[in-house]
C-alpha cells in the first residue's frame, strides 16, 4: 500500500510513513495509490458488528501491513473505550426518510474525537517502536485543537502546540484547550483568522530546516490516518440503514473538507451512496464553486457555526488531484493561484465533481431557524454546524435515506442555541467545572519567524 503526493513530487511513502509526516514534502497532501475495495458481501457481513470491528474492517486494507491484526484491534478498542455512548455513532430518526449520525460522544464533543483517538493510540505506538520525540503543531477554529490536546496530553515523547484564532472560537472550545495543565500542551491564540492559523503550520513544514529540526508532526487532516479514520462512520451507519442492498445518501457540514473526503473515499471503496451534500455556512466557497466553477476566497466572515469559519479548504485539494485526473503538476499550479485569491476550475474538473458531489449554503437565520424548528419536530437539540446540515439535507431529500452527520454537541456552542432554541445545553458532568478552571494560553502574531522561535523556545525549556 503507498502513498502519493497531490502535486506529484514528494516521495512515495508507506501508511506508517504518511502518518508520521504529515504535509508531503512538496507541499501536498498523501493520498492512496489506489483505495482498496470492499466487495457488497464484504460490507453486507459489516451489519450489526461492533463499532470497533467495522473500523478494523475498513481501515486495515490501508495500512500495508504497519500495524499487527492484534495490535491495531488493541489500539482500536483504546482509542473508542472513552465515548459515552455504546453505538459510538448512533443513528437518530429524524423525519420519514432523515436520519441524524451524532458523532458528538466522544471525549471533546465533536466527530474529531473519532479521528483523534485512533491517531494518538497509532502514533504512540509508532514512536514507541522507534523511541523518536515529535513535535505537533495543529490549526484549528475549535474542535481539532481541543481533541488534538485530549489525546496528547502528558505525553513524554510529544509536545502540540495548537493555532487557533484570537476571538473566533466559542468559550467552551478555548477553555477545552486553554485549560489543561500539562506541560506538553501548548495553546496559541493567534491573531487572523483559521485561513491564517491553518497557512503557518503549512508554511512550518513547507520550511525543511525547522520541520526537520523540531521533528514537526500534523494532526490535521492534513494527515491521511485521519481521514481514514472518518471513512468508517460512513459504513457503520450505511449498512444499518440497508447498504448494501439499498444506496444512502450523506449532508455534511462542510469547512475544510476531510469528513466529507472521507465519505467520498467510502464510495471509491464500494458503499452505494447516492448523494455526497456538502453543507457550507456564510463561509460558501465550496458551494459557490461546485455552482460557477470559480474557487475564490472573499474573506472569512465569523459565523454562530465557527468551526467551519473556512475559506481555503484543505482537502479539496484531494478532490481536485483526482478530477484532474491525478495530475499533480496541475494541481500544484492551482495552488500557486489560490495564494492569489483562487483559481477557475476546469470544465472537464467540474463536472466530475458535481457527478459526485450536490452542495447547498445555509445562512445564519436559516441555521437559527432550523435548530427551534427541528428541537419542535423531534426534539433533537442541534448544535449549528449540524443544524447547517441539517437545512441542507432537507433540500436534498430523495429516494434514498439521507443521513445527516451531527458534527458536534449543542453544550459547545450554548449561546448561539440557547438564542435560537431558548434551551442551554449543559456539558456533561465530567466537564461541569469547565468554566473554573484557570486558562493557560499565550497571544501570538500571525507571523511565522515568531512563531517558529516561540516553539524552539518551548522545546528548548
Ligand atoms: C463541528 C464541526 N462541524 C463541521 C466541521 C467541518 O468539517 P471538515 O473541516 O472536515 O469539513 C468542523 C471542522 O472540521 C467542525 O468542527
Ligand atoms: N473545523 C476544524 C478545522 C481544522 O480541520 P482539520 O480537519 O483539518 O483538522 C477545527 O475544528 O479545528
Amino acid at each position: 500500500m503507498r502513498y502519493i503526493s497531490t502535486r506529484g513530487t514528494a516521495p512515495v511513502l508507506s501508511f506508517g510513513e504518511a502518518m508520521m509526516t504529515g504535509l508531503a514534502r512538496d507541499g501536498g497532501l498523501y493520498v492512496p495509490e489506489t483505495v482498496p475495495t470492499l466487495t457488497a458481501d464484504e460490507i453486507a457481513t459489516l451489519a450489526g458488528l461492533p463499532y470497533e470491528e467495522v473500523a478494523f474492517r475498513v481501515m486495515k486494507p490501508f495500512l500495508g501491513g504497519f500495524f499487527a491484526d492484534d495490535e491495531f484491534k488493541g489500539l482500536i478498542a483504546k482509542a473508542y473505550s472513552g465515548f459515552g455512548h455504546a453505538a459510538r455513532a448512533p443513528l437518530k430518526q429524524l423525519g420519514a426518510n432523515h436520519f441524524l449520525l451524532e458523532l458528538f460522544h466522544g471525549p471533546t464533543l465533536a466527530f474529531k474525537d473519532f479521528a483523534m483517538q485512533l491517531i494518538g493510540q497509532m502514533m504512540q505506538a509508532a514512536l514507541a517502536k522507534t523511541g523518536q520525540r515529535i513535535t505537533i503543531v495543529g490549526a484549528t477554529s475549535g474542535d481539532t485543537g481541543s481533541a488534538a490536546i485530549e489525546a496528547f496530553r502528558g505525553l513524554s515523547n510529544v509536545d502540540v502546540f495548537i493555532l487557533f484564532p484570537h476571538g473566533r472560537v466559542s468559550e467552551v472550545q478555548r477553555r477545552q484547550m486553554t485549560t489543561p495543565t500539562e506541560a506538553n500542551v501548548h495553546a496559541l491564540a493567534m491573531d487572523g483568522d483559521f485561513d491564517d492559523c491553518q497557512a503557518r503550520v503549512k508554511d512550518m513544514f513547507n520550511d525543511f530546516a525547522f520541520r526537520d529540526g523540531v521533528r514537526l508532526a500534523g494532526v490535521n487532516s492534513i494527515n491521511w490516518a485521519r481521514v481514514l479514520a472518518q471513512v468508517v462512520y460512513y459504513f457503520s451507519s450505511a449498512v444499518s440503514l440497508g447498504a448494501p442492498h439499498r444506496k444512502v445518501s450523506f449532508t455534511v457540514p462542510t469547512g475544510n473538507f476531510g469528513d466529507i473526503f472521507a465519505g467520498y473515499i467510502a464510495r471509491k471503496m464500494g458503499l452505494p451512496i447516492e448523494e455526497l451534500v456538502i453543507a457550507t455556512n456564510q463561509n460558501d466557497i465550496l458551494d459557490r464553486a461546485l455552482k460557477s466553477g470559480a474557487y475564490e476566497t472573499n474573506g472569512v466572515k465569523p459565523s454562530i457555526s465557527p468551526s467551519m469559519d473556512i475559506q481555503v479548504s484543505s482537502n479539496f485539494e484531494r478532490a481536485l488531484f483526482d478530477a484532474y485526473g491525478r495530475d499533480g503538476a496541475a494541481i500544484a499550479q492551482l495552488m500557486a493561484e489560490m495564494k492569489s485569491g483562487g483559481f477557475r476550475i476546469s470544465q472537464g474538473a467540474l463536472e466530475t465533481l458535481r457527478a459526485t458531489f450536490a452542495s447547498g449554503r445555509c445562512s445564519e437565520d436559516e441555521t437559527r431557524a432550523t435548530i427551534a424548528a427541528t428541537l419542535a419536530a423531534t426534539g433533537e437539540l442541534l448544535c449549528p454546524h449540524s443544524a447547517v446540515g441539517v437545512k441542507v439535507a432537507e433540500e436534498h431529500l430523495g429516494a434514498a435515506p439521507m443521513i445527516t452527520l451531527a458534527t458536534a454537541h449543542p453544550a459547545k456552542f450554548p449561546d448561539a442555541v440557547q438564542a435560537a432554541s431558548g434551551i442551554h445545553p449543559a456539558l456533561p458532568p465530567r466537564m461541569a467545572d469547565l468554566f473554573a478552571r484557570p486558562e493557560r494560553v499565550t497571544r501570538v502574531p500571525n507571523d511565522l519567524a515568531a512563531l517558529q522561535s516561540l516553539v524552539r523556545e518551548r522545546l528548548a525549556s
